[in-house]
């Protein structure tokens, strides 16, 4: 999230794969994809990246307000809109939904979307809590749907080669589940601190934006902070528990904070021992956003930019220490030190097309296994199920446990948040 370090042909290339400029043919079978919210973050995390990905189309936008609904449809070229998000789910003609809406709402939208046949990617933080997440992700696995939190980030090639140099478990096998495999260290051998920051200037989000709403689930560990908590699952695997965390509280509130930060620990596995931190921030001081990963062990320290927006400029030193043993040319010199410097762009394409590509191509395998039985199939298509639910479980469990860490409480969905009255602090 900080400005390339070079703006070269292939970072306006970049920027126009972004933007979804020059798309794809499309190919049969498409997946017919209806958005939940009329709203900016659907663009770029739906709209333009469809444009790009063969297999998804998006057939169809909801708002609460039916001419905003048509208003968006017109401006962005989607064929279908309505004045309800009830009325997009009972179109027979969509086979996904991708939720965008605040996050107390996002488990009522996934479940009613699940129920109505949809297979969803929902936005980030799944759910208001761990409690939630359990209860989707159990109807997702009953009704055998894909069911998947839009952890952008992960999908693109930058987070492959990370995990990649520290030995990390690929995807799907760091998703929190029992037993779930852990990161080697790599060429960093034995791993000894990991520290993860998101922090979003204060100038972006206003006092009434969503993220600072208790009704609609806000707070900074649930916004920036989930980024972190699981870009530090993702790399090191095995289950942390949170050691501590502080939070500073948004502007008269006593429910929502503005910022949080904390610390993890691993008490069990090939990585006991090892501590994470994390920083999470919705009123950082600097003038654009931060994304960073820093990771430490025996033999050296790896530093990665902008690990969020990847494909706007990011940046990967690696510094390794080699033991003069090892080295032919370092004879009693101690430590040989070597530093690399690396951007990764893959092909290019923003996270979001990575995203949406592994989702079309899940939904399609999905779908398939059930139709064909074969028994290969079947088993894959339950795996991307089970590993959908384990990840995103294991995610919002480590939201839950920050909150308690810092002495306050998980969130809760819009609807349960709706009936607690607020506690005036003049009469307590
Ligand atoms: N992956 C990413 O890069 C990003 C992810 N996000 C995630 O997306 C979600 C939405 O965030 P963001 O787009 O900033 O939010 P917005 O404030 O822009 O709201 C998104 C949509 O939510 C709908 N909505 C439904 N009920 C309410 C309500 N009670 N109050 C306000 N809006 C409502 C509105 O849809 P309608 O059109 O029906 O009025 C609105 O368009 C969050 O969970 C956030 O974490 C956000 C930004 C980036
Ligand atoms: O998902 C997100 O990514 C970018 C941030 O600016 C934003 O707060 C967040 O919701």
């Amino acid at each position: 999230m900080s400005p390339p370090a070079l703006l070269d042909i292939g970072q306006l290339q970049r920027v126009a794969n972004f933007l979804g400029i020059g798309g794809n043919p499309k190919s049969q079978p498409t997946v017919r994809v209806g958005m939940l919210g009329a709203s900016q973050v659907a663009t770029y995390a739906m709209i333009w990246p469809a444009r790009r990905v063969p297999q998804a189309e998006v057939v169809a936008v909801a708002a609460r307000d039916g001419n905003r609904a048509r208003d968006y449809a017109k401006e962005h070229g989607i064929p279908r809109s309505y004045g309800s998000y009830e009325a997009l789910l009972a179109d027979p003609d969509i086979d996904a939904v991708y939720v965008g809406l605040p996050n107390g709402l996002h488990g009522q939208w996934t479940r009613a979307a699940l129920k109505a046949g949809k297979h969803v990617l929902c936005e980030k933080p799944f759910t208001a809590n761990a409690e939630e997440a359990r209860e989707v992700q159990d109807l997702a696995r009953s009704r055998g749907l894909v069911c998947r939190e839009a952890f952008h980030y992960r999908e693109h090639p930058l987070m492959e080669h990370l995990r990649a140099l520290l030995g990390s478990p690929a995807l799907g096998v760091s998703s929190g589940s029992p037993g779930c495999q852990e990161a080697s260290g790599g060429v960093l051998g034995r791993l000894r601190s990991v520290d993860v920051a998101v922090l979003i200037p204060k100038w972006v989000f206003g006092g009434t934006n969503i993220r600072f709403q208790e009704s609609l689930a806000g707070g900074a560990a649930m916004d920036a902070g989930c980024y972190c908590l699981h870009a530090i699952r993702s790399l090191v695997g095995g289950q942390p528990v949170v050691e501590s965390a502080a939070a500073v509280m948004a502007a008269k509130s006593q429910v929502v904070d503005a910022a949080m930060s904390g610390t993890l620990q691993w008490l069990e596995g090939s990585n006991t021992g090892l501590r994470a931190s994390f920083r999470a921030s919705l009123q950082h001081d600097g003038p654009l956003p931060v994304s960073t990963i820093d990771v430490r062990g025996e033999r050296g320290h790896l530093h990665c930019s902008n690990f969020i927006m990847p494909v706007f400029g990011n940046v990967v030193r690696l510094t390794t220490t080699a033991a003069a043993s090892e080295t032919s040319n370092a004879k009693g010199s101690g430590n040989a030190v070597s530093t690399s410097v690396n951007r990764v762009y893959g092909s290019g394409e923003s996270t979001y097309y990575y995203q949406l590509s592994r989702f079309v191509r899940d939904v399609c395998r999905v779908k398939d296994a059930s139709k064909d039985g074969d028994e290969g199939a079947l088993v894959m298509a339950s795996t991307i199920l089970l590993d959908d639910a384990a990840d995103s479980i294991a995610s919002m469990h480590l939201v839950d446990e920050v909150y308690v860490a810092a002495g306050l409480t998980p969130r809760l969905p819009s609807a349960k948040a709706a009936t607690i009255q607020p506690v005036d602090p003049a009469i307590q």
